[in-house]
Order: C-alpha cells, then structure tokens, then sequence
C-alpha cells in the first residue's frame, strides 16, 4: 500500500520535474503575440495576490480590463492592487477576500460579486498549494483536492450563468484552468478522493491538477453540446520560481534553489501562456485544450476518458452541494 501510494506517485511527479526542466533547459519561454486590448471588459483572477496570478492580473490590467483578484491573504491583496496601478496600468484592479478551502466563503465571494452587477468575460481558475502535509478544510476535505480544484469547480458552476450571458459568438467567455506537468503523475482515486487511506502530498497534489484537467474537458463538452459562448481551456505554465515551492522538504529546499535560478521561468514567464489563453485572438472559440508554452499539447491519457470526467463531475456536484445539470 505505502509503496503504491507513496512512493510511486513521488517518484512519477519528480520525473515529470526532470522532463519539464530538461524541455527549459533547451527551448525558450513562450513569446506572447500582440494581444487585443481589452476594455470595458472583466475578469476574475484567483489567487493574483502574487506569483504568477499577479503577473496575470497585471498583464490583464495592462490591456484596460477590469480585474478581480480573488484571495486569501488580505494584505497581499492590497499590495498587488497598489503594485499594479502603481505600475500605471490601463485598467481597474481590485481585490475581493475568497478562500478556497471553504465552499461557504466561495458562496460568499459569488454573491458579492452577483451583487456588483458586473458582466464576467475571464475567469482565471490560478490559486493552488503543493506538497502540504496531510490537513483537513472545514469542510472535511483533503486540502489540495479543496483548493486546487473543488473549490475552483464551485466558482465555475457559480459563475457559469454569468460568463454565458457576457459571451458572444466571435467573443466568447473564457475559463483558464491552471493546471501542471504533474498532472501526468496523477490518478484520481474515485473510493478515496480525499486521500484519507494512505496519504501522499505528492500524489494528493497531482489528483487535484488531473482532476481540473479532466474538468475542463467535461465543462467544454457542456458548453458546446448547449451552444454556449464560452471555452474552457487547461494550461501548464511550466516550472517557475515562486512560493509554491516553500512546502518542499528542505533537502529538496536546498537543491532546489540553485536549478531554479537559472532553469525555473519567472513568474510573468510562466503566466504567458495563462494570459493567452485568456484573452489572444488565436484562441477565439478554441476550448477543451490543454496549452502547454503557448502551443496545444496532449494531456495524460486518462483525462481523456470520458467515464471518469462524468464520475468525477457527479461527484464533485455532490461534495460542492451543487444540483447536477
Ligand atoms: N510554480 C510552478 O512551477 C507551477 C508549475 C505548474 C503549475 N503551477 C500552478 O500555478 C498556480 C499558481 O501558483 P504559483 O506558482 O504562482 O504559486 P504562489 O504560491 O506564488 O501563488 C499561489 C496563489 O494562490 C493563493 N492561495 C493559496 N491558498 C489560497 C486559498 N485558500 N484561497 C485563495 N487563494 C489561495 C495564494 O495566496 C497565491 O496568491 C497554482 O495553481 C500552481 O499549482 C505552478
């Protein structure tokens, strides 16, 4: 058990990590192309407070859009807000508290914004954890699964009324799922979502990253089969040098840092592909893709399975206490 568990979803996401840093060792970040301005139009950023969800927010304010950055941490908050305008964007910006780990306070974060009256036309699905040691959400969950993915498939389905209406044909809605490399690593374990028999932070991290992939497909699939102007697409923005990495264990700490000064991508780097798929012109109507450096990558064979994507779509109706549609 601990071997299948444990041991085999750690070293599966480690050689995921050697094959992302040999792929930047030899090819450049991706170069976004001009991108259109965007004003008059809204999106919503979790996680923007810092690292790449602060580099997306501030690309989305630097082309006039009015950006919403969804997070826990209320000091981080209002020093990206002032970060951002300090650095004279075009753009409104602005944070609203949500925290992640808790379906009550996504709630609360829809409602405030339902309350603005605001149209939505980007959600950026970006705030994640790794490798935190085993803990539970108040309400019950495995904290990866809460936060990586649950509660971004709460928003979604809170907000999906929204983005349909705010879409058009030829200016569709767009949802970005920030997935990861890990997800390749990934298998979701449908009897024990919550990792509860034998926990691995490792394999815990990867499930949530394949389980947003394996949402995105199933989400585009409802879009299209209703003709709704919305795409929903998963990126990968590679390995990049942020806070995500300070739940390493401290040997992996210490090698880490050196690699990551000169293989790891910056954080704008790493939010390139995010912004493009958000808002680049190529990627008009162009849904259920997984975009990895800017280009239309195979995901892991599993997301594709379309058994799985429904169970796991029931299921997490069922957990976020939302009615299946
Ligand atoms: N850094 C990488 O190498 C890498 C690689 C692949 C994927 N990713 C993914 O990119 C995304 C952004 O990560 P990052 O690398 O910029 O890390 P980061 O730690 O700098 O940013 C994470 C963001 O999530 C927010 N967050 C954390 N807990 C939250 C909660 N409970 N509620 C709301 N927001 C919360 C943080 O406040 C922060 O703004 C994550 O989903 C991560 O899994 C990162």
């Amino acid at each position: 058990m601990w071997l299948q568990k444990v041991l085999v979803p750690l070293l599966r996401l480690y050689l995921c990590g050697i094959k992302v840093l040999l792929y930047q060792m030899f090819n450049r970040s991706f170069t976004l192309p001009v991108l259109p301005e965007q004003n008059g139009r809204v999106a919503i950023v979790t996680g923007g407070t810092r690292g790449m969800g602060l580099a997306t927010a501030r690309h989305l304010a630097s082309l006039g859009m009015h950006v919403i950055i969804a997070g826990n941490e209320r000091e981080e908050g209002r020093a990206a807000v002032v970060d951002i305008h300090e650095g004279g964007c075009e753009g409104k910006v602005e944070f609203i508290f949500m925290d992640l780990t808790s379906l009550k306070s996504v709630q609360q974060f829809v409602e405030m914004f339902r309350a603005r009256g605001l149209p939505l036309h980007v959600l950026v699905n970006n705030a994640g954890t790794m490798m935190v040691p085993e803990m539970r959400t108040v309400d019950g969950f495995e904290f990866h699964f809460a936060l990586n993915y649950l509660g971004h498939f709460l928003l979604t389905n809170s907000l999906l009324d929204i983005l349909k209406r705010s879409g058009r044909q030829g200016s569709r809605s767009r949802i970005v799922n920030v997935s990861s490399a890990t997800h390749y690593a990934g298998v979701v374990d449908m009897e024990d979502l919550n990792r509860r028999a034998c926990y691995s932070s490792h394999g815990a991290y990867a499930q949530s990253k394949l389980a947003l992939v394996l949402f995105t497909y199933h989400l585009q699939e409802q879009m299209t089969a209703g003709g709704f102007p919305v795409t929903v697409n998963a990126v990968d923005p590679g390995m990049v040098d942020t806070a995500l990495y300070d739940n390493l264990w401290s040997l992996a700490q210490a090698m880490k840092k050196p690699v990551a000064k000169t293989l790891f991508r910056t954080p704008a780097e790493g939010a390139s592909t995010t912004v493009y798929a958000a808002v680049a012109s190529e990627m008009e109507g162009v849904g259920g893709r997984y975009v990895y450096n800017g280009r239309k990558t195979r995901s892991a064979d599993l997301s594709y399975d379309s058994e799985l994507q429904a169970e796991l779509w029931k299921k997490s109706c069922e957990l976020a206490g939302l009615r299946e549609n």
